[in-house]
């Protein structure tokens, strides 16, 4: 299992290695260093043989020290190495202090900011940027945002960008860029970003993957240290998707709540998610104005009329009905009468869009029904209705680090609602309310940028619903289904509708052995 390890986690994974006396901080340096020098020529095997030429900014941290040991490794392969120190060369840290003396004694250390700026030219190189790492606090102020507006103006041409462990100016934490005051956010905006150890959040999250480019994520000999708050990076379904036999009724029975007359095609699309994904029926609750325009659509699935709270409460005396799916194209009216009616029956319930919305003028009136077998979908904007204080603390600047990040937002929300809540985006996070907690990210060699298209939440509803269907936990079943949407999305590609979707499952679920 991959988890993203905070700033203070990698510190404590760090201090815990020194102590056992399995590595010293020095060595880790030095590894760290290496790793960057290989993961670079790796991506860019052709910088070998062209320029050879590296500008490197070191900061007065050990993120520094990392780039003192890369200008001195690749000065070793004969490269032209030119490298600027931010600070006073005597407060560097121990560590980034040895690796500073070493290299000055193969090249010199100008500083920063530039008396005169190198120049990006003769042909292809590296800038690599090893300013702030995990130890940054706050934005790139008047001292250092100038260092990098130079090289953006300048633009890099054939020049490389690598940042050592995170961009300069990215939050570990949160993915965010942190601002400095009123001046705007600056960060530096690589090509390739080597990270040492453990991934960490802010590489997955918000602006990350955007301003990291590629990432690469080295071993530098620390034992694994297990946080159990540590979150984790879905790569995996991490569920048993296969069926082993058995009647249809053993494999569940989902209903999806359907809105009216013209509204019934999000209830549809959830509804041949929640089939596709393996429920053993999907039964539509669909109120009668809506009936003929859903029976004209429908084949495998079934349709039950449901005009009325009274009517649903009926429907749901059959126990055989073990999950529920209420919100896509539902209608504000609709869920008010049927959420509270859907919750009281205790099933496993999936709760979306409009059904989410209803409740923004008291949340209070909707945590209080809910209870631990409900999952929560909501994207950016539902978030904000239902937990307007933690949307706040997402949004606007931030300005000093750490910082609160959609992991702290969706663990906050999930404990508060006392169920599971899936905060939707490329950078989806879902938390339980014991404080479990996944990021799955659509990003780097997962993007899919298709997905951003109508319907696509409420195929992900479909599929949370179906999976409860067949019995997963509430955790498990949004943990799972993000993981299958983003692969469902990936096995189409451009040009995908979300109608693409459920007819993408089997071919992922072949591929994932099912
Ligand atoms: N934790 C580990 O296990 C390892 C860490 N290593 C490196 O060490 C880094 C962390 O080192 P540090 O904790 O020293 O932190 P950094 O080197 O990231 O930065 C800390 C320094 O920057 C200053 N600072 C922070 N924000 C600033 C701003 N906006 N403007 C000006 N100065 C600012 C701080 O006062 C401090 O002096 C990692 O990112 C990684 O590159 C590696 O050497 C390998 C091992
Ligand atoms: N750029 C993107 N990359 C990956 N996934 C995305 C992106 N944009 C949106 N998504 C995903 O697509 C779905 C959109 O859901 P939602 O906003 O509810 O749309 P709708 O209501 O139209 O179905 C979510 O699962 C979200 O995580
Ligand atoms: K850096």
């Amino acid at each position: 299992m991959s988890v993203l390890l905070t700033a203070a986690q990698m510190r404590a994974a760090e201090h815990a290695g020194m102590a056992s006396g399995a590595v010293s901080g020095a060595e880790l340096m030095e590894r760290a260093g290496q790793g960057v020098v290989a993961a670079l020529l790796k991506t860019w095997p052709n910088s070998e043989v062209a320029a050879r030429r590296a500008i490197v900014l070191c900061g007065p941290g050990n993120n520094g020290g990392d780039g003192f040991v890369i200008a001195r490794l690749l000065h070793q392969r004969d490269w032209q190495v030119e490298l600027f120190l931010l600070g006073d060369s005597s407060r560097l840290p121990a560590d980034a202090r040895l690796n500073h003396d070493r290299w000055n004694a193969l090249g010199k250390v100008g500083a920063l900011p530039f008396d005169a700026p190198p120049r990006l030219s003769g042909g292809e190189g590296v800038v690599i940027d090893a300013l702030f790492g995990t130890g940054l606090t706050r934005g790139l102020g008047a001292e250092v945002a100038p260092i990098l507006a130079r090289f953006e103006a300048a633009g890099y041409a054939d020049w490389h960008r690598v940042a050592v462990d995170l961009p300069s100016g990215l939050c570990a934490d949160s993915g965010r860029v942190l601002a400095a005051g009123d001046s705007p956010a600056a960060v530096f905006r690589a090509d390739l970003t080597v990270s040492f150890h453990s991934a960490k959040p802010g590489h997955f999250l918000a602006q990350g993957p955007e301003v990291c480019g590629a990432l690469e994520v080295v071993d530098i000999g620390l034992a694994a240290a297990s946080f159990a708050e540590a979150a984790e990076l879905v790569t995996d379904p991490g569920l048993p998707l296969g069926k082993r036999g058995g009647h249809k009724f053993d494999h569940g029975h989902a209903l999806i709540l359907s809105g009216g007359f013209g509204r019934t095609g999000a209830a549809r699309l959830a509804a041949r998610a929640a089939l596709r994904i393996g429920a053993g029926l999907v039964t539509l609750a669909v109120p009668g104005a809506a009936q003929m325009e859903v029976a004209a659509q429908i084949t495998a699935l079934m349709m039950r009329r449901v005009e009325t709270a009274e009517a649903l409460a009926q429907l749901l005396e059959d126990r055989r009905l073990n999950a529920v799916c209420l919100g896509p194209g539902l209608g504000i009216e609709r869920a008010r009468m049927l959420v509270p009616e859907a919750l009281r029956a205790g099933r496993a319930t999936v709760l979306d869009a409009d059904a989410l919305s209803a409740f923004a003028g008291d949340p209070e009136a909707l945590f209080t029904a809910l209870h631990a077998d409900c999952v929560l979908t909501p994207h950016g904007g539902e978030f904000a209705r239902l937990f307007p204080d933690l949307a706040r603390h997402l949004a606007g600047p931030l300005q000093s680090g750490p910082g609160f990040s959609r992991i702290d937002a969706a663990r906050a929300a999930a404990a508060r609602a006392g169920c599971t809540v899936l905060l939707k985006g490329p950078d989806t996070v879902i938390a339980a309310p014991d404080g479990t907690v996944c990021v799955h990210a659509a990003a780097y060699g997962r993007a899919a940028p298709w997905l951003a298209t109508a319907g696509a939440g409420d195929v992900l509803a479909g599929l949370i619903c179906g999976l409860l269907a067949r019995g997963a936990g509430a955790y498990q079943a949004a943990r799972a289904a993000a993981f299958l949407h983003v692969e469902a999305a990936r096995c189409i590609g451009p040009g995908l509708i979300a109608e693409d979707l459920p007819e993408a499952l089997p071919a992922v679920l072949r591929g994932l052995g099912a």
